[in-house]
């Protein structure tokens, strides 16, 4: 197998990372503060990029990572930095062969800033670079929804190895995908999963329980022979996804049932185990640029589960040119038999609001 190390490092950086971000689920104090654009992040978010940065710099010390969060917050903010430096150091697996192969804890909170700090990468179409959503979904993680640890390697611009974790997906790879999902989750018995996938080589699904990572099951995406009978999902965030655009889509190609909204690449994961059929995201905003860590692990679990994904347009996601996708608009995801016939239709939706 290939990238077969790479796929480990990563399973295990979010495996760890996955346990920092559950304590900050379940408690209610979870230090969140206003970024630049007015987004929140949280804790959990710096907790958990410092501890994955950190994981993949002890495996593959030459890889860059372009990571959604910095230090600069914690440099300033000594509570929030003394809060996140207590839940990295608490962080730990149970197995301490699989702590040894992603460098054991962090040894300071200097070295816990440095970490954070690596993720200022500026992407690019040449070498190894990780792409790190540390909490993707931070408003469903406020809010007691759906979020997802994501972590891709891309290679030459080509996302490569995909590793995510949902902590509040369920275990069970067809439980049926209803609207509850999204909403009022909980990371109680039963839930977690951690997905994985590597180009050529298939996606699997584990839970995300310590020590349970030898209990990988292959996934696919589910056959859609009619494409009305079809699950699409979309995010909760109406400002992230044109609820309106998606619905004429739907509406078009036939589907009656209404869509099931959850936040974070939980989406794509889902849609990869064949929970859901189809991911539509249409464009809100004519100037917004998607991010490639809100997609780039997303994007492998599904081409390897039998899936195609596009944006908007029908065009290639192109991660090979920076931190966004300037070059794309929105994402459509779905089986590849149906691709050809979902596309079209959203081209349709799209050119008449050109
Ligand atoms: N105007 C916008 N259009 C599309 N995506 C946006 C957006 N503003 C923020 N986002 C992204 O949407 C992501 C969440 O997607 P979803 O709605 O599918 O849960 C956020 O990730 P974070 O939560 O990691 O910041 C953020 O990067
Ligand atoms: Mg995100
Ligand atoms: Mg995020
Ligand atoms: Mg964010």
């Amino acid at each position: 197998m290939t990238y077969e190390k790479e796929l480990e490092v990563a399973l295990l950086a979010v495996q760890r990372a996955s346990i920092l971000t559950k304590t900050v689920y379940s408690s209610h104090s979870k230090g969140t503060l206003s970024k630049s654009d007015s987004s929140p992040v949280t804790i959990g978010d710096f907790g958990a990029q410092a501890l994955i940065i950190a994981s993949i710099k002890h495996a593959f010390p030459e890889d860059e990572v372009v990571g959604e969060e910095d230090a600069d917050d914690l440099r300033k903010n000594e509570d929030e930095r003394k809060l996140v430096w207590d839940l990295v150091q608490a962080a730990k697996l149970d197995d301490s062969s699989a702590e040894d192969k992603i460098g054991g804890p962090i040894k300071s909170v200097d070295d816990m800033l440095t970490a954070l700090d690596s993720g200022r990468s500026n992407g690019g179409r040449q070498g190894r670079i990780w792409a790190l959503d540390p909490i993707d979904g931070t408003k469903g993680f406020l809010r007691g929804g759906q979020y997802a640890v994501c972590l891709a390697l891309m290679v030459d611009g080509v996302p490569t190895v995909g590793v995510i974790g949902c902590p509040n997906l369920p275990i069970d790879d067809q439980a049926p995908l209803d609207s509850s999902i999204g909403a009022d989750a909980d990371d109680k018995e039963g839930k977690g999963v951690l997905f994985g996938a590597v180009k050529g080589e298939g996606a699997t699904s584990r839970p995300l329980s310590k020590g349970a990572l030898q209990q990988s099951k292959k996934i696919s995406m589910k056959a859609v022979p009619d494409v009305r009978q079809a699950t699409f999902c979309e995010s909760v965030e109406a400002g992230h996804s044109s609820h309106g655009d998606n619905a004429a889509i739907a509406s078009k190609l036939g589907i009656t049932k209404s869509s099931v909204r959850m936040d974070s690449q939980a989406k794509y994961a889902s849609i990869a185990r064949g929970a859901g059929d189809i991911y539509l995201r249409l464009p809100v905003s004519k100037s917004y640029e998607e991010k490639i860590w809100d997609h780039a692990a997303g994007v492998v679990l599904v081409q390897e589960a039998g899936g195609e994904v596009t944006d908007a347009w029908g065009k290639p996601l192109d991660f090979g040119i920076g931190r966004t996708l300037k070059e794309n608009k929105g994402v459509v995801a779905a089986p590849k038999d149906v691709f050809p016939q979902v596309i079209e239709v959203v081209k349709e939706v799209l050119g008449v609001k050109q």
